[in-house]
């Protein structure tokens, strides 16, 4: 097992990353098995193993969880000596945001920013995209490690590195979930035992949406739609989209995307499927 060197400034990271190849992996912290799949997955692919830890508050609305998200560090540094993590970055809010937080340049997420979560959370995704750029400034990582569990977020951090050219190779590892099929997420803590039980919903949708894909998309989504009890979640969305989050075409490779709040949290959950039915 490592002991992971905590950097807490910009000259500690820099000294502690080192010149060799880095592979990092950004992280808001209360980690889980989830997290330690990615650190695992991402620990062969570079000499040096960079996780970040840090809670950023311009993707958080007014309103939402901010103050509260669950901080846990003793335990994170735990799970990350474990899972072989060379350095652990874990700026306070002025390492990141020297000016405040009225950064005058920020990362625009474009169309896709505004679809699906940024319909919900409209400053969300600028939030995220500003940071993981400042956090690859700062890191530079030859590659990065993101969720498929939030898969608009992977989408658009690849579409960022790509169009902007940052140099970064962005990867993604598959969800991990509980022994029910609900998705790992630092936010499952704050659901009650009731809520627990009915969240599994979602990715039982997503399941069902996958056993009807031979017959299109159609019967994906009216599956789908069954196994959801809207006296129990309050849906945000259920669609089926392509790969890349455009319209899905029948005979395809699609997304099966879902969001809904049970009780405090707002939960995620996608999947992958094959559509039958004609091409157009
Ligand atoms: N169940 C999971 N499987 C795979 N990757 C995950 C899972 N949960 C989170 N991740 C990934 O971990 C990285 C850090 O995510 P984050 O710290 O926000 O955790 P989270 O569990 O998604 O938290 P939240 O509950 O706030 O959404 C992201 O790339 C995210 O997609
Ligand atoms: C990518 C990220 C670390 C940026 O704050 C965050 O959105 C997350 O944990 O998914
Ligand atoms: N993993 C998503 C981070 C957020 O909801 O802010």
């Amino acid at each position: 097992m490592t002991t992971p060197v905590i950097a807490r400034t910009r000259a500690e990271l820099a000294a502690a990353r080192g010149t060799d190849t880095v592979a990092f992996v950004p992280t808001m912290g209360a980690l889980h098995d989830g997290h330690v799949q990615l650190l695992k997955h991402a620990r062969p692919l570079g000499e040096t193993l960079v996780a970040s830890i840090f809670v950023n508050p311009t993707q958080f609305a007014p309103g939402e969880d901010f103050e509260d998200y669950p901080r846990t560090f003793d335990a994170d540094l735990e799970r990350c000596a474990e899972a072989g993590v060379d350095v652990v970055f874990a700026p306070a809010v002025p390492t990141m945001y020297p000016s405040g937080m009225v950064d005058t340049v920020t990362v625009d997420p474009g169309p896709l920013g505004t679809i699906l979560e940024g319909a919900t959370r409209p400053t969300h995704f600028r939030g995220v995209l500003t940071v993981v750029a400042k956090l690859f400034g700062l890191v530079r990582p030859d590659v990065a490690v993101f969720g498929e569990k939030d898969y608009q977020q992977l989408t658009l951090i690849r579409q960022m590195a790509r169009e902007l050219a940052l140099g970064v190779e962005v990867v993604g590892c598959p969800t991990v979930r509980e022994a029910d099929g609900l998705a790992m997420s630092s936010r499952n803590r704050y659901l009650t035992g009731d809520e627990r039980e009915t969240a599994v919903a979602l990715s039982a949708a997503l399941r069902a949406g996958v056993a009807a894909a031979a017959d299109g998309p159609d019967a994906v989504l009216a599956a789908a739609h069954a196994v959801i009890d809207p006296a129990d979640v309050d849906l945000d969305y259920l669609v089926l989209t392509d790969p890349e989050l455009g319209p899905a075409v029948p005979g395809q490779d699609a997304r099966l995307l879902v969001a809904a709040r049970v009780g405090k949290p707002r939960l995620l959950d996608n999947t992958g499927l094959t559509l039958g039915g004609n091409q157009p």
